[in-house]
Protein backbone atom coordinates (compact mmCIF):
# COMPACT_ATOMS: atom_id res chain seq x y z
CA UNK A 1 0.00 0.00 0.00
CA UNK A 2 1.05 3.11 -0.98
CA UNK A 3 1.03 6.15 1.85
CA UNK A 4 -1.03 9.42 -0.22
CA UNK A 5 0.91 12.36 -1.63
CA UNK A 6 3.41 12.66 0.85
CA UNK A 7 6.83 14.34 -0.67
CA UNK A 8 9.37 11.59 -1.66
CA UNK A 9 12.26 14.88 0.02
CA UNK A 10 10.88 13.97 3.41
CA UNK A 11 11.58 10.26 2.85
CA UNK A 12 14.74 10.63 1.57
CA UNK A 13 15.75 13.06 4.41
CA UNK A 14 14.40 10.55 6.66
CA UNK A 15 16.41 7.39 5.27
CA UNK A 16 19.18 9.73 5.10
CA UNK A 17 19.17 10.00 8.93
CA UNK A 18 18.91 6.01 9.00
CA UNK A 19 21.99 6.02 7.07
CA UNK A 20 23.73 8.65 9.01
CA UNK A 21 22.49 6.43 12.57
CA UNK A 22 24.07 3.12 10.83
CA UNK A 23 27.01 4.83 9.66
CA UNK A 24 25.79 4.53 5.41
CA UNK A 25 25.14 0.93 6.43
CA UNK A 26 21.20 -0.11 5.39
CA UNK A 27 20.25 -3.23 4.22
CA UNK A 28 17.95 -2.79 1.30
CA UNK A 29 15.73 -5.80 2.58
CA UNK A 30 15.62 -4.66 5.85
CA UNK A 31 14.46 -1.67 4.91
CA UNK A 32 12.13 -2.98 2.44
CA UNK A 33 10.24 -4.57 5.45
CA UNK A 34 10.44 -1.92 7.53
CA UNK A 35 8.69 0.23 5.39
CA UNK A 36 6.48 -1.96 3.07
CA UNK A 37 5.76 -1.05 0.01
CA UNK A 38 6.01 3.09 0.08
CA UNK A 39 9.24 3.16 1.29
CA UNK A 40 10.95 0.60 -1.07
CA UNK A 41 11.64 2.84 -4.56
CA UNK A 42 12.93 5.48 -2.55
CA UNK A 43 14.67 3.51 -0.51
CA UNK A 44 16.59 1.37 -3.19
CA UNK A 45 17.46 4.90 -4.56
CA UNK A 46 18.80 5.83 -1.53
CA UNK A 47 20.60 3.04 0.48
CA UNK A 48 24.38 2.25 0.33
CA UNK A 49 23.64 -1.22 -0.86
CA UNK A 50 24.96 -3.92 1.67
CA UNK A 51 25.08 -7.40 1.85
CA UNK A 52 22.42 -8.74 4.27
CA UNK A 53 23.95 -12.15 4.12
CA UNK A 54 24.98 -11.39 6.95
CA UNK A 55 28.78 -11.02 5.94
CA UNK A 56 30.53 -8.42 8.30
CA UNK A 57 29.62 -7.33 11.69
CA UNK A 58 28.36 -4.19 12.49
CA UNK A 59 28.85 -4.33 16.33
CA UNK A 60 30.88 -6.36 18.17
CA UNK A 61 28.44 -9.34 19.68
CA UNK A 62 25.85 -8.04 17.12
CA UNK A 63 26.09 -9.55 13.70
CA UNK A 64 24.77 -8.12 10.72
CA UNK A 65 21.67 -10.37 10.32
CA UNK A 66 20.67 -9.95 13.95
CA UNK A 67 20.71 -6.53 13.66
CA UNK A 68 18.79 -6.71 10.90
CA UNK A 69 15.84 -8.57 12.20
CA UNK A 70 16.37 -6.34 14.97
CA UNK A 71 15.78 -3.45 13.25
CA UNK A 72 13.30 -4.67 10.74
CA UNK A 73 11.00 -5.94 14.06
CA UNK A 74 11.00 -2.34 15.90
CA UNK A 75 10.95 -0.09 13.02
CA UNK A 76 8.21 -2.02 11.33
CA UNK A 77 5.56 -0.92 14.26
CA UNK A 78 6.70 2.75 13.60
CA UNK A 79 5.71 2.43 10.17
CA UNK A 80 2.64 1.61 10.11
CA UNK A 81 0.93 4.79 10.52
CA UNK A 82 2.00 5.07 6.72
CA UNK A 83 0.02 2.81 5.69
CA UNK A 84 -3.55 4.56 5.89
CA UNK A 85 -4.66 6.52 3.91
CA UNK A 86 -4.50 10.53 5.12
CA UNK A 87 -3.94 14.34 3.81
CA UNK A 88 -0.39 14.99 2.34
CA UNK A 89 -0.27 17.23 5.64
CA UNK A 90 -1.17 14.86 8.13
CA UNK A 91 1.47 12.60 6.11
CA UNK A 92 4.17 15.33 6.03
CA UNK A 93 3.95 15.38 9.92
CA UNK A 94 3.86 12.09 10.26
CA UNK A 95 6.95 11.25 8.30
CA UNK A 96 8.77 13.96 10.27
CA UNK A 97 7.64 12.22 13.73
CA UNK A 98 8.04 9.00 12.22
CA UNK A 99 12.23 10.16 10.98
CA UNK A 100 12.93 11.15 14.46
CA UNK A 101 11.57 8.22 16.22
CA UNK A 102 13.02 6.10 14.13
CA UNK A 103 16.47 8.11 15.12
CA UNK A 104 15.39 7.79 18.75
CA UNK A 105 15.30 3.74 17.79
CA UNK A 106 18.57 3.67 15.89
CA UNK A 107 19.99 5.28 18.61
CA UNK A 108 18.74 2.42 21.04
CA UNK A 109 20.15 -0.31 18.96
CA UNK A 110 23.21 1.16 17.92
CA UNK A 111 23.84 1.61 21.87
CA UNK A 112 21.86 -1.31 23.33
CA UNK A 113 25.05 -3.61 22.83
CA UNK A 114 26.35 -3.27 26.76
CA UNK A 115 26.44 0.73 26.39
CA UNK A 116 29.98 0.27 24.00
CA UNK A 117 30.35 2.08 20.43
CA UNK A 118 32.63 0.46 18.41
CA UNK A 119 31.08 1.99 15.36
CA UNK A 120 33.09 5.12 16.57
CA UNK A 121 29.89 6.75 16.62
CA UNK A 122 29.29 8.77 19.80
CA UNK A 123 26.14 9.68 20.81
CA UNK A 124 26.28 13.85 20.57
CA UNK A 125 26.90 12.39 16.70
CA UNK A 126 23.75 10.73 16.89
CA UNK A 127 21.76 13.96 18.22
CA UNK A 128 23.42 16.31 15.77
CA UNK A 129 22.26 13.83 13.21
CA UNK A 130 18.91 14.11 14.27
CA UNK A 131 18.65 17.79 14.95
CA UNK A 132 19.72 18.47 11.33
CA UNK A 133 16.83 16.39 10.23
CA UNK A 134 14.37 18.29 11.85
CA UNK A 135 16.20 21.45 10.76
CA UNK A 136 15.91 20.57 7.30
CA UNK A 137 12.33 20.01 7.81
CA UNK A 138 11.41 23.03 9.44
CA UNK A 139 13.55 24.87 6.73
CA UNK A 140 11.97 23.22 4.15
CA UNK A 141 8.08 24.31 5.76
CA UNK A 142 9.22 28.05 6.23
CA UNK A 143 10.97 28.28 2.22
CA UNK A 144 14.16 29.33 3.39
CA UNK A 145 17.11 28.51 5.60
CA UNK A 146 17.81 29.72 8.57
CA UNK A 147 20.37 32.26 8.69
CA UNK A 148 23.80 32.06 10.31
CA UNK A 149 25.01 35.94 10.78
CA UNK A 150 25.02 37.48 13.82
CA UNK A 151 21.26 38.77 14.88
CA UNK A 152 23.06 41.97 17.08
CA UNK A 153 23.60 45.00 14.30
CA UNK A 154 27.06 45.69 13.98
CA UNK A 155 27.48 48.49 16.63
CA UNK A 156 29.61 51.72 15.32
CA UNK A 157 33.00 52.94 16.65
CA UNK A 158 32.76 54.96 19.61
CA UNK A 159 34.64 57.96 20.50
CA UNK A 160 35.50 57.76 24.46
CA UNK A 161 36.58 60.51 26.27
CA UNK A 162 38.67 59.95 29.60
CA UNK A 163 38.69 63.21 31.95
CA UNK A 164 38.60 64.47 35.19
CA UNK A 165 40.99 67.28 37.31
CA UNK A 166 44.56 66.88 37.69
CA UNK A 167 45.94 63.81 39.91
CA UNK A 168 42.64 62.12 39.51
CA UNK A 169 44.39 59.05 37.68
CA UNK A 170 43.17 59.54 34.39
CA UNK A 171 46.70 58.40 33.25
CA UNK A 172 46.95 55.50 35.18
CA UNK A 173 43.30 54.22 34.23
CA UNK A 174 44.02 54.75 30.99
CA UNK A 175 47.34 52.61 31.12
CA UNK A 176 45.61 50.04 32.39
CA UNK A 177 42.79 49.64 30.14
CA UNK A 178 45.15 49.32 27.56
CA UNK A 179 46.64 46.58 28.82
CA UNK A 180 43.33 44.93 28.34
CA UNK A 181 41.38 46.86 25.82
CA UNK A 182 44.21 45.75 22.85
CA UNK A 183 41.84 46.56 20.08
CA UNK A 184 41.11 50.02 20.93
CA UNK A 185 43.01 53.05 19.96
CA UNK A 186 44.51 55.38 22.42
CA UNK A 187 45.22 58.88 20.94
CA UNK A 188 48.25 59.74 21.82
CA UNK A 189 48.21 63.53 23.06
CA UNK A 190 50.74 65.75 21.79
CA UNK A 191 52.30 68.18 24.36
CA UNK A 192 55.18 71.15 25.19
CA UNK A 193 55.20 70.09 28.59
CA UNK A 194 58.52 68.37 29.97
CA UNK A 195 58.72 64.97 29.90
CA UNK A 196 58.56 62.97 33.27
CA UNK A 197 60.28 60.15 34.31
CA UNK A 198 59.25 56.94 32.68
CA UNK A 199 57.42 58.11 30.46
CA UNK A 200 58.24 57.10 26.27
CA UNK A 201 57.90 59.87 23.59
CA UNK A 202 55.46 58.73 21.28
CA UNK A 203 53.65 55.82 23.46
CA UNK A 204 52.57 58.18 26.35
CA UNK A 205 53.02 61.76 24.54
CA UNK A 206 53.96 62.82 21.69
CA UNK A 207 56.51 65.54 23.00
CA UNK A 208 57.70 68.54 20.93
CA UNK A 209 58.50 72.32 21.48
CA UNK A 210 56.15 75.66 21.36
CA UNK A 211 57.12 76.38 17.79
CA UNK A 212 56.22 72.80 16.60
CA UNK A 213 53.01 72.45 18.32
CA UNK A 214 52.26 76.11 17.01
CA UNK A 215 52.68 74.68 13.16
CA UNK A 216 49.96 71.86 14.17
CA UNK A 217 47.76 74.45 15.19
CA UNK A 218 47.83 76.38 12.21
CA UNK A 219 47.83 73.70 9.71
CA UNK A 220 44.68 72.90 11.64
CA UNK A 221 45.98 69.44 12.36
CA UNK A 222 44.77 69.08 15.39
CA UNK A 223 40.55 68.13 17.13
CA UNK A 224 41.22 69.98 19.97
CA UNK A 225 44.01 71.59 22.11
CA UNK A 226 44.20 73.79 25.05
CA UNK A 227 47.17 75.82 27.05
CA UNK A 228 47.07 73.39 30.24
CA UNK A 229 49.48 74.50 33.62
CA UNK A 230 51.21 76.75 30.85
CA UNK A 231 51.61 74.31 28.25
CA UNK A 232 50.11 73.04 24.96
CA UNK A 233 47.86 69.44 24.82
CA UNK A 234 46.27 68.60 21.80
CA UNK A 235 44.44 65.73 19.93
CA UNK A 236 46.35 65.00 16.10
CA UNK A 237 43.25 64.62 13.87
CA UNK A 238 44.51 62.49 11.50
CA UNK A 239 45.12 59.66 14.22
CA UNK A 240 40.95 59.66 15.16
CA UNK A 241 39.80 59.66 12.03
CA UNK A 242 42.28 56.55 10.69
CA UNK A 243 41.14 54.58 13.73
CA UNK A 244 37.37 55.05 13.56
CA UNK A 245 37.61 54.65 10.04
CA UNK A 246 38.76 51.65 10.38
CA UNK A 247 35.63 50.75 13.02
CA UNK A 248 38.35 50.61 15.67
CA UNK A 249 37.16 52.52 19.08
CA UNK A 250 38.85 55.50 20.17
CA UNK A 251 39.72 56.46 23.24
CA UNK A 252 41.03 60.04 24.37
CA UNK A 253 42.64 61.69 27.93
CA UNK A 254 41.37 65.79 28.17
CA UNK A 255 41.29 67.96 30.83
CA UNK A 256 38.09 69.25 31.26
CA UNK A 257 37.86 72.11 29.19
CA UNK A 258 39.29 69.84 26.23
CA UNK A 259 36.18 67.87 27.21
CA UNK A 260 33.94 69.76 26.99
CA UNK A 261 35.41 71.31 23.15
CA UNK A 262 35.24 67.57 22.24
CA UNK A 263 31.79 67.46 23.19
CA UNK A 264 30.54 70.28 21.15
CA UNK A 265 32.26 69.11 18.37
CA UNK A 266 31.17 65.36 18.20
CA UNK A 267 28.42 65.63 20.35
CA UNK A 268 27.98 61.58 19.66
CA UNK A 269 31.20 60.76 21.93
CA UNK A 270 30.88 59.43 24.96
CA UNK A 271 32.78 60.98 27.84
CA UNK A 272 33.34 59.79 31.31
CA UNK A 273 34.45 61.96 34.02
CA UNK A 274 36.86 60.56 36.72
CA UNK A 275 36.44 61.45 40.75
CA UNK A 276 38.62 60.80 43.98
CA UNK A 277 36.57 59.21 46.89
CA UNK A 278 37.33 63.05 47.94
CA UNK A 279 39.51 66.15 47.23
CA UNK A 280 41.57 64.94 50.51
CA UNK A 281 42.66 61.66 48.63
CA UNK A 282 43.12 63.81 45.22
CA UNK A 283 45.51 66.38 46.92
CA UNK A 284 47.48 63.43 48.39
CA UNK A 285 47.55 61.57 45.18
CA UNK A 286 49.37 64.68 43.59
CA UNK A 287 51.85 65.04 46.24
CA UNK A 288 52.40 61.45 45.93
CA UNK A 289 53.41 62.14 42.78
CA UNK A 290 55.98 64.62 43.14
CA UNK A 291 55.89 65.99 39.50
CA UNK A 292 55.08 69.49 40.71
CA UNK A 293 56.55 72.39 43.28
CA UNK A 294 54.04 73.25 46.02
CA UNK A 295 52.92 76.62 44.63
CA UNK A 296 51.98 74.46 41.02
CA UNK A 297 50.20 72.05 42.99
CA UNK A 298 47.89 74.45 44.26
CA UNK A 299 47.03 75.56 41.29
CA UNK A 300 46.09 72.55 40.37
CA UNK A 301 44.34 71.79 43.17
CA UNK A 302 42.27 75.15 43.19
CA UNK A 303 41.39 74.14 39.42
CA UNK A 304 40.41 70.84 40.27
CA UNK A 305 37.51 72.21 42.48
CA UNK A 306 36.01 74.52 39.52
CA UNK A 307 36.11 71.24 37.41
CA UNK A 308 34.85 69.15 39.38
CA UNK A 309 31.78 72.18 39.65
CA UNK A 310 31.70 70.92 35.56
CA UNK A 311 30.44 67.03 36.81
CA UNK A 312 26.96 66.59 35.37
CA UNK A 313 28.39 68.31 32.01
CA UNK A 314 29.39 64.67 31.22
CA UNK A 315 27.59 61.30 30.38
CA UNK A 316 29.13 59.31 33.54
CA UNK A 317 31.09 59.65 36.42
CA UNK A 318 32.95 56.89 37.58
CA UNK A 319 34.60 56.79 41.81
CA UNK A 320 38.66 56.34 40.89
CA UNK A 321 39.42 55.16 44.70
CA UNK A 322 43.07 54.60 46.22
CA UNK A 323 44.23 51.60 45.91
CA UNK A 324 40.99 50.06 43.45
CA UNK A 325 42.44 51.14 39.99
CA UNK A 326 41.46 47.74 38.80
CA UNK A 327 37.53 48.30 39.85
CA UNK A 328 37.72 51.76 38.29
CA UNK A 329 38.68 50.02 35.03
CA UNK A 330 36.45 47.29 35.31
CA UNK A 331 33.54 49.94 35.65
CA UNK A 332 34.75 51.95 32.33
CA UNK A 333 34.66 48.89 30.65
CA UNK A 334 30.90 47.95 31.74
CA UNK A 335 29.86 51.57 30.06
CA UNK A 336 31.80 50.77 26.92
CA UNK A 337 30.32 47.14 26.98
CA UNK A 338 26.80 48.84 27.16
CA UNK A 339 27.15 51.83 25.01
CA UNK A 340 27.66 49.02 22.53
CA UNK A 341 24.44 47.20 22.93
CA UNK A 342 21.98 50.65 22.60
CA UNK A 343 19.91 50.39 19.81
CA UNK A 344 20.74 53.95 18.71
CA UNK A 345 24.10 54.38 18.19
CA UNK A 346 25.43 57.25 15.57
CA UNK A 347 28.08 57.63 13.51
CA UNK A 348 31.14 59.79 15.17
CA UNK A 349 32.35 62.59 12.13
CA UNK A 350 34.70 64.71 12.63
N1 LIG B 1 43.19 54.27 42.16
C1 LIG B 1 44.37 54.79 42.52
N2 LIG B 1 44.87 54.46 43.72
C2 LIG B 1 46.05 54.95 44.11
N3 LIG B 1 46.82 55.77 43.37
C3 LIG B 1 46.36 56.14 42.16
C4 LIG B 1 45.12 55.67 41.67
N4 LIG B 1 44.93 56.20 40.45
C5 LIG B 1 46.02 56.95 40.20
N5 LIG B 1 46.87 56.94 41.20
C6 LIG B 1 48.15 57.66 41.34
O1 LIG B 1 47.83 59.04 41.43
C7 LIG B 1 48.81 59.82 40.78
C8 LIG B 1 48.11 60.69 39.74
O2 LIG B 1 47.64 59.85 38.73
P1 LIG B 1 47.72 60.24 37.18
O3 LIG B 1 49.05 60.84 36.87
O4 LIG B 1 47.27 59.08 36.41
O5 LIG B 1 46.63 61.40 37.17
P2 LIG B 1 46.15 62.29 35.96
O6 LIG B 1 44.69 62.48 36.13
O7 LIG B 1 46.61 61.69 34.69
O8 LIG B 1 46.92 63.64 36.26
P3 LIG B 1 47.36 64.82 35.23
O9 LIG B 1 46.12 65.29 34.60
O10 LIG B 1 47.97 65.86 36.13
O11 LIG B 1 48.35 64.21 34.30
C9 LIG B 1 49.81 58.87 40.17
O12 LIG B 1 50.93 58.75 41.01
C10 LIG B 1 49.03 57.55 40.12
O13 LIG B 1 49.88 56.42 40.18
Amino acid sequence: MRAGGAGGVERCRMMNAVKMMTRGRVWPNVCHYAFPGCYRNTLDRCCVAVQTKGEGRLHSGCSATRFGVSFFRRVRDLASPLGRKTTALQNQGEQLRLSQLVSSQMQTLLFSNNGSTDSGASESDLETHTEAVMMAALEKKLGSTFSKRSTLPSPKPLLIVISGPSGVGKDAVINRLQEIQRDMHFVVTATTRPRREGEVDGKDYIFMNKEKFEELIERDELLEHALVYGDYKGIPKQQVRKALSKGTDVVLRLDVQGAATIRELVPESLSIFLVAENERALVRRLLGRKTEPLDRALVRVETARQETKRIAEFDYVVENPSGKLEETVGKICSIIEAEKLRMQQKAIRI
